[in-house]
């Protein structure tokens, strides 16, 4: 564990009050893990026809989405779709589409860019739709992958670190909107999801 990793305690009122949650990854160990994922993506996309749209998903992939596009080597579009599912610390189980896509994603290099897939559920509804508009490639790429507990029809194409099933807030994930601009990456403790 590096020595700038810290703990952090949640402030503000309400069921997780007072709740010490541990670092996972530094701001370095991320932006590091960031540059890999850039490089290896950009290699891979480097001959598409036309410049590869990269979706980022909001809100939580903002600052991942930022630093991956700045970190590829290749020329990308961007473009974004919004959807939620989330209540507290828990999926509803039902995925809302809350903002589409504007670009004409037919016959383009697409890729989805998570922050996290927890349950799957998002990234199922995410493919679905993409495909339905016959993308030349469909690829997606999660910074965070709770692998034991997804319930993925196809695993992601490119993964940042697999986490435990712990829930996770900063590097634009939340907690009730809150701790997204954090730079590092929390965890609660194990089992402490709560509706
Ligand atoms: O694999 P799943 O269980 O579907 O969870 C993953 C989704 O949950 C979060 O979104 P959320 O609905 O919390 O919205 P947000 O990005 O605006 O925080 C996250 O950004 C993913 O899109
Ligand atoms: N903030 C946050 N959002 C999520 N959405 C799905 N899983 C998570 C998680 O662990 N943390």
């Amino acid at each position: 564990m590096s020595s700038s990793k810290k703990n952090l305690i949640i402030d503000h009122e309400g069921p997780f009050q007072g709740q010490k949650l541990d670092c996972l990854f530094s701001e370095q160990e991320i932006q590091a893990r960031v540059k890999e994922l850039a490089d290896q993506i950009s290699h891979d996309l480097e001959n598409a026809k036309k410049p590869p749209i990269l979706v980022g998903v909001l809100n939580g992939s903002l600052f991942f989405m930022a630093d991956l596009m700045r970190a590829m080597s290749i020329e990308t579009e961007m473009d974004f779709i919004k959807i939620s599912s989330y209540h507290h610390t828990s999926s509803t189980g039902t995925v809302r589409l809350v903002k589409d896509i504007s670009a004409q994603i037919t016959d383009r290099d697409v890729l989805i860019v998570e922050d996290i897939v927890d349950t799957g559920l998002s990234i199922n509804f995410l493919r679905n739709r993409m495909l339905s508009n016959a993308p030349h490639s469909l690829r997606v790429v999660t910074f965070l992958y709770k692998k034991e507990v997804s319930q993925l029809k196809k695993e992601p194409e490119y993964i940042g670190f697999v986490i435990p099933n712990r829930f996770v807030v900063g590097y634009g994930l939340d907690l009730d909107q809150k701790y997204r601009t954090l730079r590092d990456i929390y965890a609660f403790a194990p089992d402490n999801k709560q509706e």
